[in-house]
């Protein structure tokens, strides 16, 4: 049984999970108990037609307990062995909705009750989610609009509330985009850093074993250079195919190297690693911002490669904006021999309560809670992934 408030992608993520479990060999069904939005039995109509997958609802039927019963027993005596009952979206302050939801739940006994949540509610989620779990027991958390502008930072709250797991993540309006939830890009996607483990992975591929750990060492002091810029441009340049390697590095991602402009991206990456070749070694060791924004500095360098004060600029430009990501790195604690796959474990609870905002850290009951909360909301990997950074768990 799936409920949430108005909006928040349920229908859509209804014909979502269905699609996926049935590609996964089960047999599920739609049922419609939204009666409250005009429209809403038309659109799982349309979806489930879409996905080929058996639906019951009704035009003339107005009590949403009724038709969940029907519905269920219907699909029950044909053997689907996933029976899906969409619900109206409502929020706390209605409670009659709210009981009818409970009603449904008493008819029709779910398995499972998962709450749909949008990314971007931000900090209500805490409120409705736990109204939602005070009148029915909701048991997982599905975050859809993955694909928007929101971090899913709210999510922390709704595990929290409903003491439940998030188990899939929407990242789009159409069927296959919906995936299980994996809590370590979540994380990294809250913290702002792209996909660290993945990127370590590739370092660890393509980073020769004996600049391994010197490149630890740098991203745990946190001053990023040009010189270090240049190196991992080189090694970047080594990695394919590039814009893989890209979306997962911290900071690279979309503005260096947009979808489909790989090549472009490239050559730009190598008129950089021009522009810096005519640079002195103390320029390329710098880490004072000030020493770029000399008007002749600036001037030899674009003379010297023969490129335009602009590019030049830009490149600079680029460089700041990388050495800003990379500063979230310092203080990283660095594991013994260069094991990159360990680093991943060392982001702490306190660069997770540093960005989320102070008033939800508090809800969560601080750092205790967060800790423990990180625990809950991630499957049984998540504690030996992070096991260093989350402490006991
Ligand atoms: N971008 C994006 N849009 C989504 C996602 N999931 C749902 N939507 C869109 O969000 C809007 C609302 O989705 P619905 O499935 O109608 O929401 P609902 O919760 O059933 O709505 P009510 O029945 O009114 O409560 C639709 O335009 C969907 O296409 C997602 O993961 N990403």
């Amino acid at each position: 049984m799936f409920v949430g408030l108005q909006g928040s992608g349920k229908t859509t993520t209804c014909t979502k999970y269905a699609h996926y479990h049935r590609k996964k060999g089960f047999k599920p069904s739609l049922v419609c108990a939204d009666t409250f939005r005009a429209g809403a039995f038309d659109q799982l109509k349309q979806n489930a037609t879409k996905a080929n997958i058996p639906f019951y609802g009704s035009y003339t039927e107005t009590d949403p307990v009724v038709i969940a019963q029907l519905g269920v027993e219907k699909f029950k005596k044909e053997g689907s062995d996933l029976i899906i009952v969409d619900t109206s979206g409502r929020h706390k302050q209605e409670a009659s909705l709210f009981e009818e939801m409970r009603q449904v739940s008493e008819v029709t006994k779910p398995d499972l009750i998962i709450f749909v949540m949008d990314s971007s509610i931000g900090q209500a989620a805490f409120d409705q989610a736990q109204a939602f779990k005070q009148s029915v027991p909701v048991g997982a958390v599905i975050i859809t609009k993955m694909d928007g502008h929101a971090k899913g930072g709210g999510a922390l709250s709704a595990v929290a509330a409903t003491k439940s797991p998030v188990i899939y993540l929407g990242t789009g309006e159409h069927m296959d985009e919906f995936e299980p939830f994996d809590v370590k890009p979540f994380v990294s996607r809250l913290l702002g850093m792209g996909d660290w483990s993945g990127f370590m992975d590739k370092i660890h591929d393509v980073v020769p074993m004996d600049q391994q750990p010197e490149l630890l060492q740098k991203l745990s002091e946190g001053s990023f250079t040009l010189r270090i810029m240049y190196e991992q441009f080189q090694n970047i340049l080594k990695m394919g195919p590039l814009n893989q390697v890209f979306s997962m590095i911290p900071g690279f991602s979309a503005e260096l190297m947009p979808k489909g402009r790989e090549k472009e991206s490239q050559a730009r990456i190598k008129k950089f690693m021009v522009m810096m070749d005519s640079m002195t070694n103390a320029e390329l060791d710098s880490t004072n911002p000030k020493l770029f924004s000399e008007p002749s500095r600036i001037n030899r360098i674009a003379r010297g490669s023969g490129h335009r004060v602009q590019d030049v600029q830009e490149m600079i430009d680029e460089y700041k904006r990388l050495s800003k990501v990379w500063s979230k790195m310092k203080g990283l604690k660095i594991p013994k021999k260069g094991d990159m796959s360990a680093l991943s474990r060392n982001m702490n609870a306190q660069q997770m309560s540093k960005v989320l905002p102070p008033q939800m850290l508090k809800q969560l009951g601080g750092m205790g809670g967060l800790q423990g909360l990180m625990k809950q909301m991630g499957s049984k990997d998540f504690g030996k992934e992070f096991g260093g950074a989350f402490g006991d768990m």
